[in-house]
């Protein structure tokens, strides 16, 4: 395996927007609301970023095409600025962007940003007409809850899960993100819910009922990365330097040749593999402190805990009815409410997550501030469908150097 980027790139700043129904915002709004406070975490001015990364999913209609938004919103001096997509690990790949520059010495100091705005747009997880024939005679009825409830129907027949174990593992995972969420003043869903209220809630996509989903919402997240010497030349001493970074993208051979029995992720495991090699980690279950997984739907979290190799295959149901990753077990998941609260603008999850990440490690999460300050912080962003899509796993931490 190549030697990685572990430990070259430290985060000089990050900034997040609050999430949620922004009727009175633009996603260029958006945007300068997570770099102002990124700016001034990283305490420099914007004449000093060499190149930045803009990440956005759905950006004709959201956002405007090509990178200009980004340079035009943050009044860039005229740096190379590009813009990705890649499903809902937008967010993540423009923070691969920037981290890959800065590793390769071709800048000092780079920006990902990613933003999303979709609640007064039209987007909405159930299904809209499509257009043209592909999608009309091929995918009418196709769905995210749709898609993610057939993960729930084969987790289920594979494992020999009872349908009541998983509902309640699942309302489970709901509850604890809502109780996350209540205690950060970013999230967009911030009430509290019992177990009664979910398995009682409105159906979306049999199982998923609406509390097992994430909401829809707008927003923006923002990192600024150099090196960890450049770092402390600016006078930081408190280091979070990145540890790994893997994308693994589906080609499809799995679904094709019927060897996939539609109830895990292939990208995860293999992300999730080449991300503990690259970190140096070995026991992930006792050395991750914290993770945020791409909690799309409750049954994409659980099942994710056991394709990161965190709970044992079939365990992830006893885990999470154990509290294993409630706020206060032994390794939290979702700690700032996740996809669940936050709701998924596209291309701000994935640096919505690294940014707890980056809290958390700095002791600077407020209410919910983890007692024991984490070392070693993972984020999992998952774009697309489970039988095709894009796994992009970043693990951060103190640096030691
Ligand atoms: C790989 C991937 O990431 S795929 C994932 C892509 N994203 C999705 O699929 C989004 C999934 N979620 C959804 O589509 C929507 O949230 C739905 C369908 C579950 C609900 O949407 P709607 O019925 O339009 O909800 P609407 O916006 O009208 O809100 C109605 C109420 O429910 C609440 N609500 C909406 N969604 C959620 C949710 N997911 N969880 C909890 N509460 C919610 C709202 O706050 C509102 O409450 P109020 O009446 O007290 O104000």
């Amino acid at each position: 395996m190549a030697k990685g980027i572990r430990d070259k790139v430290a985060i000089l700043g990050m900034g997040c927007s609050k999430f949620g129904e922004r009727w009175d915002m633009n996603a260029e709004d958006l945007m300068v609301e997570a770099y102002v406070e990124a700016l001034s975490d990283a305490g420099i001015e914007t004449k000093q970023i060499d190149a930045a990364w803009l990440g956005t999913g759905i950006e004709e209609q959201h956002v405007g095409k090509s990178a200009v938004p980004l340079a035009v919103a943050l009044r860039l001096p005229f740096i190379p600025v590009t813009r990705v997509e890649n499903f809902c690990a937008s967010g993540t790949e423009a923070f691969r962007g920037a981290v890959y520059a800065v590793a390769s010495g071709a800048a000092d100091i780079a920006l990902a940003l990613g933003v999303e705005k979709l609640k007064d747009t039209g987007y909405g997880g159930l299904p809209q007409r499509g257009r043209g024939t592909v999608n009309n005679m091929t995918w009418p009825n196709l769905s995210a809850p749709g898609s993610f409830a057939q993960l729930a129907a084969a987790y289920r027949a594979k494992h020999g899960a009872s349908p009541e174990d998983l509902k309640r593992a699942m309302a489970h995972v709901s509850v604890k993100s809502h109780d996350n969420g209540s205690r950060n003043p970013k999230a967009h869903l911030r009430n509290r819910i019992d177990i009664d209220t979910v398995l009682k809630a409105p159906m979306i996509a049999e199982p998923l009922g609406l509390y097992d989903c994430c909401g829809v919402s707008d927003g923006s997240a923002c990192a600024i990365v150099t090196t960890p010497e450049i770092a402390r030349s600016l006078g930081k001493t408190d280091l979070i330097t990145v540890k790994a970074l893997q994308l693994a993208v589906s080609n499809g051979s799995e679904a094709q040749h019927n060897s996939w029995d539609g109830s895990h992720f292939a990208t995860t495991r293999i992300a999730a593999k080449r991300a503990y090699a690259e970190a140096g980690i070995e026991k992930p279950r006792d050395e991750v402190s914290l993770v945020e997984v791409h909690d799309c739907f409750s049954i994409t979290e659980l099942v994710t805990m056991e394709d990161l190799y965190l709970s044992p295959e079939g365990g992830a149901i006893r885990d999470i009815l154990d509290g294993f990753y409630d706020a206060d077990g032994q390794l939290p998941c979702q700690i700032d409410g996740g996809l669940k609260c936050f709701g998924h603008p596209i291309g701000a999850s994935g640096l919505r997550m690294i940014y707890e990440m980056y809290l958390q490690m700095l002791g600077r999460a407020g209410e919910r501030q983890r007692q024991e300050t984490p070392r070693i912080g993972m984020t999992h962003n998952l774009g697309g469908f489970p039988h095709q899509n894009v796994c992009s796993i970043s693990i951060v931490g103190r640096y030691e150097g």
